[in-house]
């Protein structure tokens, strides 16, 4: 009878999950000592690894198709075999598998290598992405030397990734026909679980633009300003070498020369981090505190052990920073190449935000050991963040001194976390808009440069520093495109953060709508025990409920929305609309001029 089947299907998922949490462990262990130790002994092993673990996949995949669960009554036992009846990449025949595996390491292995020539010492050729080019984008002033870096890093990182990629492109599709969908974009987006998910990301893009809008035409108008206007137009996009970053997803780096109150005090964290001799080390146990001070758990003895903080200097690794759970309960580890600054500050404390994640739900059986969507797990750390970067908070620990609140700082404050958070969305969202078009068919081969650099000119607003053709593959020259990492989950994180952040400082206390005393750009969750507990109830689901349900037990609503981010930069949006108002500043762009296509 079914009580009986259920019985036994509840023993057989019981086993196949501790089964598959052993094989998780080894998958994690081999990708860990590739991409700590770059070599192709490494690569190898890694795909001869994943290779067999695959095997053993589809045999358990097989015998768990044959039980009836779809007629089961446990929603907890469904919910488990539906993931399960999953196979993904796996359902590949071998052959395939392994062309796939390699094309996805060929190009994160050279993303990880590639090397740029300097541009005055044009013989000196070992400038690695971290820590020489992104110094390059933090702290250069040089149009010019923005430009030469900028096109040497989109030939090694972007150009040399084509071949491999539309190879994994064609592959990744057929894995994702053998698994029921369409294409990837389709088993991307089921992740989201819930049918509209596409329409929901635009029309979060629809209730964000004019705020972005109006932040990108004061930041064209201060770098005309500076450089001329023969270097930043009036009404077109914004050159992308200009923007601090080497992908302009964020513009931390041109804060010191554009500014609204320039005449107020600078807030240089950096500075003052090296000043007062900030290690990597103590950049982390500044985190954890953070974490501990809200009732959370303390980092676990293997993590300090285990982790990675600090590039090595006797052999490649794979920089971009990285949190692992290797699914025993016990090993947990963070990858990164930190450099004492206030970006790496923020880095620091989004990876540890995935560990968090990893040691609230670790209780779990392993098929929920996993974000509530993927947006949610990159949203914890950047919630933290954003109490961490508060000015109340930044003076509590001594990152800054003086100045109490008023409204041109206030302004100066809201500026500083709008060119961070707002302008990521049209980056984020244009991301994997090219990517599903890709999947889909829509962008073949021969215009993918072309498609990538219409929808940045349209929704972003920058253009290329110089013209680009089909020669180049500029997508690729960002790690999430040559790694294969799905990136609408920062695009959530970075809406949800803040409906997470308003939930948090209602319950600190920290945040009364209407009460002037209790803004929420002031508020900082630290040494909330109350704030920490709704957040660890939160986390402790994993995924083993609808991400709609994670979020309405933490804030009360079930949908994403932008109304958090929307209140957090009311003041800023009306600042910025006088301002450009004033100078007559031209708002939105008009098509790039450069050639792409
Ligand atoms: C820090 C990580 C590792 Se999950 C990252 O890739 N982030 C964090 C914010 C956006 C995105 C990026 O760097 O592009
Ligand atoms: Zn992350």
């Amino acid at each position: 009878d079914l009580e009986a089947l259920e019985q036994e299907g509840r023993e057989y998922i019981a086993q196949l999950d501790r089964a598959a949490g052993a094989r998780k462990n080894r998958a994690s262990l081999v990708e860990w000592a590739y991409t700590s130790n770059i070599t192709e002994a490494n690569e190898e092993q890694r795909i001869q690894v994943q290779l067999e673990l695959s095997k053993q996949e589809k045999q358990a995949w097989s015998e768990t198709k044959m039980y009836r669960w779809q007629d089961f009554q446990d929603f907890t036992l469904r919910r488990m075999f539906k993931k399960y009846s999953q196979l993904g990449v796996a359902a590949l025949p071998d052959e395939k598998y392994k062309l796939l595996m390699q094309s996805v390491s060929g190009m994160e292995s050279n993303y990880a290598t590639s090397k740029i020539c300097d541009y005055k010492n044009t013989t000196k050729c070992d400038l690695s992405l971290e820590p020489e080019i992104t110094e390059i984008f933090a702290k250069s002033q040089d149009p010019e030397e923005l430009k030469n870096a900028w096109v040497q890093w989109h030939a090694a990182a972007g150009a040399r990734a084509r071949q491999n990629f539309s190879q994994y492109v064609q592959l990744d599709n057929e894995a994702a026909q053998l698994n029921g969908f369409k294409d990837v974009a389709d088993w991307w987006l089921s992740e989201y679980e819930v049918p509209d998910f596409e329409q929901q990301l635009a029309k979060l893009w629809e209730d964000v633009k004019p705020l972005y809008q109006e932040l990108h035409a004061y930041v064209r108008k201060r770098l005309r300003d500076k450089y001329g206007e023969h270097v930043v137009s009036a009404k077109g996009p914004i050159p992308a070498h200009l923007l601090g970053n080497m992908w302009a997803q964020t513009w931390n780096n041109i804060e010191s020369f554009t500014r609204p109150y320039p005449d107020k005090k600078e807030i240089d964290i950096t500075k003052t981090m090296k000043d007062k001799n900030y290690t990597p080390l103590k950049m982390f146990q500044m985190s954890d505190e953070f974490f501990r001070s809200l009732n959370l758990t303390a980092m676990p003895e293997k993590f300090w052990k285990n982790s990675i903080i600090e590039k090595p200097t006797d052999r490649e690794i794979v920089c971009h920073a990285s949190a692992w759970d290797f699914y025993d309960g016990e090993d947990f580890r963070i990858k990164q190449c930190t450099t004492v600054d206030y970006e790496y500050f923020q880095t620091t404390h989004h990876e540890m935000g995935h560990i968090q994640y990893f040691l609230q739900y670790k209780h779990q059986p392993v098929v929920f050991r996993d974000g509530a969507n993927p947006g949610f797990h990159e949203a914890v750390g950047d919630t933290i963040a954003l109490s961490v970067s508060s000015p109340k908070h930044l003076r509590r620990v001594g990152l800054i001194s003086g100045d109490a609140e008023d409204e041109q700082t206030e302004i100066n404050q809201l500026y500083k976390m709008g060119i961070d958070k707002i302008v990521f969305l049209p980056f984020a969202y244009v991301l994997d808009l090219f990517r599903y078009s890709v999947f889909r068919g829509t962008t073949t081969p021969e215009d993918y440069n072309c498609h990538y650099w219409r929808l940045r000119d349209e929704l972003q607003g920058v253009e290329p520093p110089v013209n680009r053709t089909e020669e180049d593959f500029d997508a690729a020259a960002k790690y999430h495109v040559s790694a294969d990492v799905e990136y609408a989950r920062y695009y959530v994180s970075f809406i949800i953060q803040f409906q997470f952040h308003r939930a948090l400082c209602q319950l600190a206390g920290e945040y009364v709508p209407e009460d002037l005393t209790k803004k929420l750009v002031d508020c900082d969750i630290y040494q909330s025990v109350n704030a920490g507990n709704a957040l660890s109830n939160m986390l402790k689901m994993g995924s083993s409920k609808p991400w709609p349900d994670a979020m309405e037990a933490l804030t009360g609503q079930r949908a994403m929305r932008a109304d958090g981010l929307l209140e957090y930069f009311r003041p800023l949006q009306e600042w910025l609309h006088a301002e450009n108002q004033r100078t007559g500043e031209y708002i939105g762009w008009e098509p790039s001029k450069m050639q792409y296509c």
